[in-house]
């Protein structure tokens, strides 16, 4: 049970940067919630699709494990080249359900995705339509660019912020990546070596993304997570740069100018969060209203759009590891993993800010 729930929980076993086949399953949130839900996978994976630059190699798993079928269809491409539909042919091996088509972002055509029409946010639409149609009139874009949308195989990293990052040297590994996809706030500048220097996208929501104008990397798509309503008017108040009226409803300060063109800016899908949650992780359904316990993590919600969007899916930087208190929560700044409990104390909707737990 180690990879995926150690990724999706805040919690994850001991550290080292490695290849890791793994179980999907288990619980996530910054509640826990003990029971994986019905139709959630829970299962030991026959190898995840997924290159886990990860916190920890559990013992004796060292190499991937690949059914035979995709050893047939896939054994015989040379190291490193891409191998067209490999996550997605992973994923229906170990979890038959899985069907592909999900694009990565919204476009003119949302309503016709039935998955997420009848879902409030953050696992749907419903009532965000009218403001979602202004929004992409002006973005006017819905792919990841010509160069990239031509390309028939396609390599990603999602890049997690964790501590484990620090001094792992795997910048230039990363930077090999076809699409490295980073989260929030998490630098660039000044850690290439370490989380490499190329940026496809940034995803993040209104209380996680950079406030500092220069620290957006130029060229690089901005990707509005939606988790909340506020969080639709916000991404309009940036593109029409009109003032919000209010900020009740954000638990924290947010960024008031994107320095990114509109034709830059996009709408990640949000069926992402509600399969992350309720399929994968199995978190409580709490009648599809965000409540306590059933939010996945930001990182595994890209996890999931990279998984039916890309031919190879790698991630790098996943870990809570709750049984080292100490140990780095990111590897930009100094605080600690116990800073995360710290933090689930605060109530939602309540204003909080990360306590200063060095
Ligand atoms: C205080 C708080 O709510 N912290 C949350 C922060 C915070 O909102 C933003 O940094 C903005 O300030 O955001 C989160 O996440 P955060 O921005 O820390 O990290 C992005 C993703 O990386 C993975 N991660 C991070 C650190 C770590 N030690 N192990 C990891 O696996 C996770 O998958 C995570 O999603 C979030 O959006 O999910 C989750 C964090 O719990
Ligand atoms: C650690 C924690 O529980 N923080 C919550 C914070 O959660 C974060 O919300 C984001 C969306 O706004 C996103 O879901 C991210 O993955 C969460 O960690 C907020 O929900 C906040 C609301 O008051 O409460 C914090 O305790």
């Amino acid at each position: 049970m180690e990879c995926i729930q150690s990724l999706m929980n805040h919690q994850s076993p001991s550290s080292t940067v490695c290849m890791v086949p793994c179980t999907v399953g288990g619980d996530e949130s910054h509640e826990a919630n003990p029971s994986p839900a019905p139709g959630a996978l829970s299962h030991a994976c026959p190898g995840l699709p997924l290159l886990l630059l990860w916190e920890t190699a559990p013992e004796g798993l060292g190499t991937e494990i690949i059914p035979l079928e995709l050893m047939y269809k896939y054994g015989n491409l040379s190291e490193g080249v891409c191998k067209p539909g490999y996550a997605a042919a992973k994923m229906t091996a170990i979890y038959p359900m899985f069907a592909k088509p999900a694009p990565m972002f919204l476009d003119p055509n949302f309503r016709r995705f039935s998955k997420i029409s009848n879902f409030f946010s953050p696992f749907g639409i419903k009532t965000q339509e009218k403001i979602i149609d202004n929004i992409l009139t002006a973005t006017k874009s819905y792919g990841l660019g010509e160069e990239l949308d031509s390309q028939s195989c396609k390599k990603c990293i999602i890049m997690g912020n964790g501590g484990i990052l620090a001094n792992k040297s795997m910048g230039v590994k990363i930077d090999e990546y076809d699409v490295i996809a980073r989260l929030n706030e998490a630098p660039v500048s000044g850690y290439e070596k370490d989380v490499g220097s190329k940026t496809t996208m940034r995803i993040t929501y209104p209380e996680g993304a950079i406030q500092k104008t220069e620290r957006y990397e130029q060229g690089s798509l901005f990707v509005l997570s939606a988790f909340k309503a506020l969080d639709f008017k916000w991404l309009r108040s940036i593109i029409f740069k009109e003032r919000l009226r209010s900020t009740e409803g954000f638990w924290k300060s947010v960024a008031r100018h994107v320095p990114r063109e509109p034709s830059e800016m996009r709408i990640l899908n949000p069926y992402f969060i509600q399969e992350a949650a309720f399929r994968f992780i199995g978190l409580p359904h709490n009648n599809g209203q965000m409540g306590r316990g059933n939010i996945p993590t930001l990182g595994t919600v890209a996890i999931t759009m990279a998984l039916h969007n890309c031919d190879e899916v790698a991630v790098a930087g996943f870990g809570y590891d709750m049984s080292t208190p100490h140990a780095p929560l990111h590897y930009y700044e100094k605080i600690r993993m116990a800073a995360i409990k710290e933090m689930e104390k605060c109530g939602r909707g309540r204003k909080c800010q990360l306590p200063n737990i060095t």
